[in-house]
This record gives C-alpha cells, structure tokens and sequence, in this order.
C-alpha cells in the first residue's frame, strides 16, 4: 500500500470508478456536491445514477466537504466535466496544499480560452505538478472487472513513477509518457470522431465506412495534436488511436451515443435532455474547429461534426459531404 492520501473530485462515473481503483492502493476520498450521492457510496458503497451495476469497495469514503477531502490530500485528481472544472478548482483552491500534484481525468477543452485542463490547473494552482490519466477506459466495463490499460502523463519522470503506483492494479494497467499535451488532446479530440463515426452507425452505414471514418480521423486528430505540440507517436499509442477505438465502437460511449442519434435525424438538444452523463465531444467542437483554423490543420470529419451540432447541416448531408471530397494523397509529405 502506498502512504499517499489521494482527494477525488467529482462523484460522477469516471470518478467514482477511478476512486474505486485508488482504493485497491492508497487512502482515498471522493468529493462529490450531490449529498444523495455521498450518503449513497457511504453507506451502500454504490452509485446507481452513474454505475448502476457497480459495487463499490467499502473502504471508499465520500464527503460533500471539499475542505475535508482537499486539505489532507497529497494528490488531488479531478473528474468534473470540463465545463465545471476551473470552477471547482477556484472552489479548492484555498485548502490545496502546497506542491501537491494534481492529475486530470478530464476529456474535454474549456470553451472560450479553449485550454486543456491541465493549462487551466496551471492557471489557478500555479507551481503545482501537473498530469492527465487518459485511455481507452470506458467506467462501466472497468467496474465490471474487465481489464484495461491507461497512461499517467507528466513531465516529470520522478513523480509520475510515484503517482503511476496509485492508478495502477492487477486488471488496470497504467503506463507512463512525457508528452502531456499529446496525451490530453487524444483524450479530447477522439470524442468528436466517434460523434461521427456513431452519426454513420445512425445513418446505416457499414464496417469499411466506419473503418475508413476512423482511420481518417485519426489522422486529422493527429494532426491537430502535432501542431499544438504533442508528438506523433503518441497519437498511434493508448492515448490515441486506442482511445479511438474504444470510444469510436463502443455502444457504452456517450459520444458514440450522441452520434447514432444524430445519424437518426434527432436535434442535439432532444439527445442531451435525454442524457444523465456528459458527452465532451459536443461542448469542444467549436473550440476544435477553432484552433483548427488558428493551426491551419485541415479538420473536415471535425468540421463536419460541428455544423451537424450546430443545426446548419444533416448528419446525412454531412456524410455525403464528406465522400464528395476531393481525394488526395492519403500520408502528405512535408
Ligand atoms: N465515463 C467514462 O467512461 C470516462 C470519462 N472520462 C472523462 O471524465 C470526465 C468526467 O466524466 P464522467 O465522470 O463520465 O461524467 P458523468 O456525467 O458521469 O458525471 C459528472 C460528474 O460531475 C459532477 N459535476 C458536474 N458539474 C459539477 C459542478 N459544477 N460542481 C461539482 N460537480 C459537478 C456531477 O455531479 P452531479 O451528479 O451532482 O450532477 C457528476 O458527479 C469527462 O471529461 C469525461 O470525458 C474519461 C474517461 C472515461
Ligand atoms: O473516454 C472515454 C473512454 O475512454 C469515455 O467516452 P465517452 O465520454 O464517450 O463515454
């Protein structure tokens, strides 16, 4: 067991799920603000809203305090969708300890700086280590017991072997890279491609398409994340192209999801009422598409996503669009 006090924020699937895997290691305690959900994990170790078949360990305790769960911690991780995260962390920020390292879970880009996460941690908390655990994880099937494999990313390789320790247990493997900037951005970018890809699943379309739409984007993805500076080879590893996959053939994925229904004909704001969970892919298009043109990387399966969640297109007129493109070479040269 590792001496670390891990504090959790945010009490919904992944964090809820990724407690649960602390706890097989090192003291941890989730902060979540719903009082129903904190009496729920506590007392009947579940949390039926976002993990309805999982039993959590009874050694996680959850508190809706944040100066209870921040202020002993020696490792902060954050599970809040991205939309609430600089919030929260101006929430904590008065009981964090100084130095601490504090790890992402989050896939998503805040709208209007269009930042990662781990800027925006930067931004508040400055001077306190940073990383993101990312991968194709999807909760539900890790609760289940199946096995899985993740990346801690951080710069420096003598905190991330330490923090490596804590996420890491027998069915849930978790490797290490340097390069945070790639392995956030595949976390991000991935969702908009598997919109698109379920957008196809939803129109009817077959396993060559659904293989082509993703192999593209990954492609576009990797583009984008290269002139951002994250590397290439990141995005061929866990962080990208498996995350990819997981999130682009899963019925589990809320991305996925968003995508088959919008394949079906549905408005974007019927699918999200119907939704208990997040779906990041549908709040970082713009920003996508935005930093896109601010990089000068030509994004069409992105660009395409975004007019279908913006109204202007069809998810059938988007996808015939797109087989309308020109067809280049498929590797460009510099
Ligand atoms: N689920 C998964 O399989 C994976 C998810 N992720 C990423 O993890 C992040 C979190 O997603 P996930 O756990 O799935 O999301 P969920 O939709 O399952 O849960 C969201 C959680 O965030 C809480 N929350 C929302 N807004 C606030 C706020 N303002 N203050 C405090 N708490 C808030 C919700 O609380 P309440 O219940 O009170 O509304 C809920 O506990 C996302 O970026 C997602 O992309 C990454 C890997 C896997
Ligand atoms: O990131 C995920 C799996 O790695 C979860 O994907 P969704 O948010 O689409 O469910």
């Amino acid at each position: 067991m590792s001496k670390l006090k891990v504090g959790l924020i945010g009490g919904g699937s992944w964090g809820t799920a990724v407690a649960s895997l602390i706890a097989k290691n090192t003291d941890v305690s989730l902060w979540a603000r719903s009082k129903e959900t904190v009496t729920e994990i506590n007392k009947r170790h579940t949390n039926k809203k976002y993990l309805p078949d999982a039993v959590l360990p009874s050694n996680l305790v959850a508190h809706t305090d944040l100066r209870a769960v921040v202020s002993v911690a020696d490792v902060l991780v954050m599970g809040v969708p991205s939309n609430s995260f600089r919030d929260v962390l101006k929430q904590l920020r008065p009981f964090v300890r100084p130095w601490i390292p504090i790890i992402s879970l989050t896939k998503g880009l805040e709208s209007g700086t269009d930042l990662r996460m781990t800027e925006v941690i930067q931004g508040e908390l400055p001077g306190h280590p940073v990383g993101v655990l990312t991968g194709p994880n999807l909760a539900r099937e890790i609760m289940a017991g199946q096995a899985a494999a993740s990346v801690i990313a951080m710069v420096d390789d003598i905190i991330v072997q330490e923090l490596q320790k804590i996420f890491n247990s027998g069915l849930f493997r978790v490797y290490t890279n340097d390069d945070v900037i790639g392995c956030e951005l595949g976390g991000v970018l991935k969702n908009i491609i598997a919109i698109a890809v379920g957008m196809g699943i939803g129109l009817g379309a077959g396993d060559n398409t659904r293989s082509a739409l993703i192999t593209r984007g990954l492609a576009e993805i990797t583009r984008l994340g290269v002139a951002m500076g994250g590397r290439a080879e990141t995005f061929s590893g866990l962080t990208g192209m498996g995350d990819m996959l997981a999130t682009c053939i899963s019925a589990q994925s809320r991305n996925h999801h968003v995508g088959v229904e919008l394949g079906k004909g549905r408005h974007i704001e019927d699918i999200i009422n119907d939704m208990v969970m997040v779906a990041e892919g549908v709040k970082s298009a713009p920003t996508v598409v935005k930093l896109a043109a601010r990089y000068g990387v030509e994004m069409p399966i992105a660009h395409d996503v975004h007019e279908v969640i913006a109204g202007r297109r069809t998810a059938e007129q988007a996808f015939y669009g797109l087989l309308k493109r020109k067809v280049g070479a498929e590797i460009e040269s510099d």
